[in-house]
């Protein structure tokens, strides 16, 4: 069976590109068959995982405004069983051109439902806003999984995500479900990160994931080759933690 999930967050640098790359990579990597869906402008996960955007023939933008089949938009990457629908700037132009357009709300889903038989599992990159192609990734998803980054500001503006999510269910995809909470960029050095470790928790109990991603240089060194933890140093804590994560998400 296979699973739509957005990794969303409106705020900005918590950790969801990162998870989308390494979690898709490690999933691939266990044998699932992963698309990786692109939809923030910046296309970090598009670069990220060694795509060179200027080779882009059709982008999710494509898919979203010019109805362009997402197959004819999706590619192979440098890993088995991983598949990326890339994004590049030509989507910034795509959240002020959906709002005039019919079922703005529903196209990433439609598209979605052409292809989504041939993975088990879809991960959705969001842009850190809640504007219309995150609102696309929530109605289009199944599950979300919600990176909170450890540290000071991490539950800041976290219950209007939340609410976007209840409304979404209420008026777009009475489906869509919490699929976990992931703590990402912990320092065991800094108190700091053990009190938002305990906060999250005690507000989403048992959604929170159990792998907690450190800070690990090789995460952050790895997009810049253009490629996952899982090729560029699979030795590293970083690969070990989105495998454990990987597993996590298989096992419910
Ligand atoms: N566990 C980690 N250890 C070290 N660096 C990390 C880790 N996770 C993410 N980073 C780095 O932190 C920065 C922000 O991460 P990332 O791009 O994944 O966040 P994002 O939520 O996708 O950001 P945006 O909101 O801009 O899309 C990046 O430079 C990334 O390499
Ligand atoms: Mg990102």
């Amino acid at each position: 069976m296979s699973k739509i999930i957005a990794i969303t967050n409106q705020k900005g640098g918590v950790g969801k590109t990162t998870t989308s790359v390494n979690l898709g990579a490690s999933l691939a990597s266990l044998g699932k068959r992963v698309l990786l869906v692109d939809i923030d402008p910046q296309g970090n996960t598009t670069s990220g995982i060694g795509v060179n955007k200027a080779d882009v023939v059709n982008c999710i933008y494509d898919v979203l405004i010019n109805d362009v089949h997402p197959k004819d938009a999706i590619v192979d990457t440098n890993v088995p069983n991983l598949k990326i629908l890339p994004a590049t700037i030509q989507l910034a132009g795509a959240e002020i051109e959906l709002v005039p357009t019919i079922s703005r709300e529903v196209r990433l889903k439609k598209s979605l439902q052409l292809v989504k038989h041939l993975f088990d599992y879809i991960l959705i990159d969001c842009p850190p806003s809640l504007g219309l192609l995150t609102i696309n990734s929530l109605t289009a998803a199944d599950s979300v999984i919600i990176p909170i980054q450890c540290e000071y500001y991490a539950l800041e503006g976290l219950s209007q995500l939340l609410n976007t999510v209840r409304l979404v269910q209420k008026h777009l995809n009475t489906g869509l479900q919490i699929e976990g909470v992931l703590l990402t960029m912990f320092d065991a050095r800094t108190n700091l990160g053990i009190q938002v470790i305990e906060e999250v928790k005690k507000y989403f109990q048992t959604k929170v994931y159990q792998t907690i991603i450190p800070r690990n240089v090789r995460l952050s060194e790895a997009p810049s080759h253009g490629q996952s933890i899982v090729t560029y140093d699979p030795r590293s804590k970083g690969a070990e933690v989105y495998l454990e994560l990987a597993k996590e998400v298989i096992s419910v």
